[in-house]
């Protein structure tokens, strides 16, 4: 293995430090540190985090190799300064049974770019009528310990009842997609008055806050662990502050378009804005930031969401939702949140708190030494501009094209080894 000195990298913001990286670790850290043999990464204005884990990532494979595989989203995800990503179970096969979550774990071993934690499916085939087999993911290769039918909300309070108390015994934890589907019957975007005069059909708020509502009273009837997924509305905001003070086992995230982007943008009818949940409005989006901040909302996860081109750039209804995140999130995160959170509140809130809803203990750790070498190295000062055909994803369907974007990363270290340098994946 190769042995690694990174020169005067800022940690968290801070002074800056070199950082000795020997056999997976920080071996030594200090000023002006030398090593015979060592290769030397000039980390001068940059700023370390801890390597970012994604709670909330699609990679489509096995089943949609054309729109991203294992290992076109771990590049992504690698590029964008991450080191884990828990990857979402709507694949094809869906990740429902033990064979398909170790398939996926084995593929991110082999890709190498990225730990990828496969999320286990809550019921058979995402249909919403038969718990999967939640003990046998959780005791396979994979270790599954966060179940989600993301894509589809787990509609049936009986049903998600029995997964929040079948999930306790081993302190997993349920990612529940907050949709009420009556109210969002032929949804395209946010109900309100952009859906009005545009004349599409509305998703409105109370489809997701209803869910919230009554998911926090199930988590806290059965004492297990709820997680929400991509919190789109100010209402939710309030209803988590609630369940929180309650004492309630919650935790949720934000999007980094939700923390941009507005309905006014269905405007333009172009389908690389379509989302679920839709984007909202303004009053929403500062809700959500000071949540982000308050700490009601604890994450940013991306809910990267690759589309092959047939299935974006066509008519809006016929266009499927979702959007990349990977490789713009931090990004968005410093370009709408830098100033309130700082850098120790960045890494918070896209590393430390992500590992420890996910169990993932090697990562989720400041840089110190014997500490196990996950992290990123960003250059706050560079801007850079969105193109589309640049990006590692196999999909193309991000809303930031031709967009200039504030800080790049420069460097990821997984365990040790970088899987970028100079700001390109090493493999
Ligand atoms: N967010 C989306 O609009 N789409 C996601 C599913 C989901 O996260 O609900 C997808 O799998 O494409
Ligand atoms: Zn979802
Ligand atoms: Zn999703």
């Amino acid at each position: 293995m190769t042995t690694y000195l990174i020169k005067g990298a800022r940690i968290l913001g801070g002074e800056p430090t070199d950082l000795l990286i020997r056999d997976g670790v920080v071996a030594e850290m200090g000023s002006g540190l030398s090593a015979a043999g060592a290769r030397v990464v000039d980390a001068d204005g940059l700023v370390a985090l801890p390597g970012l884990v994604d709670l909330h990532t699609h990679l489509r494979e096995p089943g949609r190799e054309d729109a991203e595989t294992v290992e076109t989203g771990s590049r992504a995800a690698a590029l964008g300064g991450y080191t884990a990503v828990c990857a979402m179970a709507n694949t094809s096969p869906v990740a429902d049974t033990a064979g398909v979550v170790e398939q996926v774990w084995r593929l991110g071993r082999e890709a190498g770019l990225v730990d990828v934690q496969p999320i286990g499916a809550v019921t058979v085939g995402l249909n919403g009528e038969q718990l999967a087999e939640l003990g046998a993911m959780a005791d396979s290769a994979a270790r599954v310990r966060i179940f989600s039918d993301d894509g589809f909300c787990v509609a049936d309070p009986r049903l998600m009842r029995r997964a929040l108390e079948y999930v306790k015994a081993f302190d997993g934890v349920i990612a529940q997609h907050a949709e009420e589907p009556r109210l969002t019957v032929g949804a395209q975007m946010h109900e309100g008055e952009v859906a009005a005069r545009l004349g599409m059909t509305g998703w409105p708020a109370v489809a997701e806050e209803s869910i919230i509502a009554r998911d926090v009273l199930l988590a806290e009837h059965v004492g297990a662990r709820l997680h929400v997924c991509h919190v789109s509305t100010a209402g939710s905001v309030g209803i988590l502050r609630w369940a929180k003070e309650r004492g309630i086992r919650v935790t949720a995230e934000v999007t980094p378009h939700h923390l941009l982007l507005t309905d006014e943008r269905a405007t333009s009818y172009d389908p690389v804005y379509k989302v679920n949940p839709p984007l909202r409005t303004a009053a929403d989006v500062a809700a959500l930031r000071a949540a982000l901040v308050e700490g009601v909302v604890d994450i940013v996860a991306t809910d990267h969401a690759p589309h092959a081109v047939e299935d974006k750039e066509c008519e809006w209804a016929y266009a499927r939702p979702g959007m990349l995140g990977l490789e713009t999130a931090l990004s968005i995160v410093i370009d709408t949140a830098l100033d309130q959170l700082g850098w120790d509140g960045i890494a918070q809130r896209m590393s430390r708190t992500p590992a420890r809803i996910a169990g993932l203990t090697e990562h989720g750790l400041d840089p110190a030494v014997g500490v196990p070498a996950n992290f990123t190295l960003v250059d706050p000062a560079a801007r850079w501009t969105v193109e589309p055909a640049d990006l590692a994803s196999r999909s193309r369907n991000t809303p930031y094209a031709e967009t200039t974007l504030p800080a790049r990363v420069v460097a990821t270290f997984l365990r040790g080894e970088p899987t970028v340098l100079d700001g390109k994946a090493t493999k």
